[in-house]
């Protein structure tokens, strides 16, 4: 097994399989994100981005094909054992924040680590050490409506970091930010991940984020080119 902490490898994925209705959406797709690579993902809309990140995030299974993260093969697992795995080894960033309203900042980044079975003061330092690096530890008491747009991405980044995963995967991360918001934040977000050793998968549309990452690739009828 090579180094890679996600390898892609013959990914098939068809939806509504049989059917008059069928799309076959990944054929044979192959990709390897290395340790501490933060690679961009780049694909025109309805290309099959999100099917890709869920496949890769273990929300979703393929048709063929194996997916193998951080050296461990995922295929074949129970639903169980791939809950389990995704929630030990993979961070998601969404376009929308989705943190929960009526917990403060730190909180949110605190339950997902209380739910892993962290001890709460580990977690609460945890935590306040991450909204530190992103600048936003003196919002740490507040809810999220009343933090900025930029302010609740980058708590949202945070809690994705909490349980110290292996792989980051995010689609469109700072989509709904004004753009000079979009790349201060997307800055913290790389700065993030590499300060935290972290590798990365991140979807977007904007070449000039794609361009700060470490390799462009691109998704094209079904696989990477
Ligand atoms: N559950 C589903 N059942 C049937 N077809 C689906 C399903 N999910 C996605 N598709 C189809 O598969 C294709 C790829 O969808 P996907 O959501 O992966 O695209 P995407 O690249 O993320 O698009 P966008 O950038 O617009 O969000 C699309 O044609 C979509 O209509």
């Amino acid at each position: 097994m090579s180094d890679a902490v996600l390898d892609l490898s013959g990914i098939e994925k068809t939806y509504n399989r049989g059917l008059p209705s069928e799309v076959g959406v990944l054929r044979g797709l192959d990709l390897r994100v290395a340790k501490g690579e933060v690679v961009a993902l780049v694909a025109p809309s309805g290309a099959g981005k999100s099917t890709l990140l869920h496949i890769a995030g273990l929300l979703d299974t393929a048709d063929a094909g194996t997916v193998a993260i951080a050296g461990r093969a995922m295929t074949g697992l129970s639903d169980r054992a791939r809950t389990e795995a995704r929630r030990r080894e993979v961070g998601f960033v969404y376009q929308f924040h989705h943190l929960l309203p009526e917990f403060t900042a730190a909180e949110n980044v605190i339950l997902p680590q209380l739910a892993n079975g962290t001890a709460r003061r580990e977690a609460e330092a945890k935590a306040m050490a991450l909204l530190d690096l992103v600048g936003v530890a003196p919002r740490a008491g507040h809810r999220p409506a009343a933090l900025s747009g930029g302010e609740q991405q980058r708590v949202a980044f945070c809690r994705a970091l909490a349980n110290r995963p292996k792989l980051l995967l995010a689609d469109e991360p700072t989509g709904n930010l004004d753009p000079e918001t979009s790349d201060r934040v997307f800055a913290t977000l790389l700065k993030l991940v590499r300060d935290t050793g972290l590798s990365a998968l991140i979807a977007t549309h904007n070449l000039d984020l794609a361009r700060r990452m470490d390799r462009v690739v691109r998704l094209d009828a079904g696989r990477i080119i």
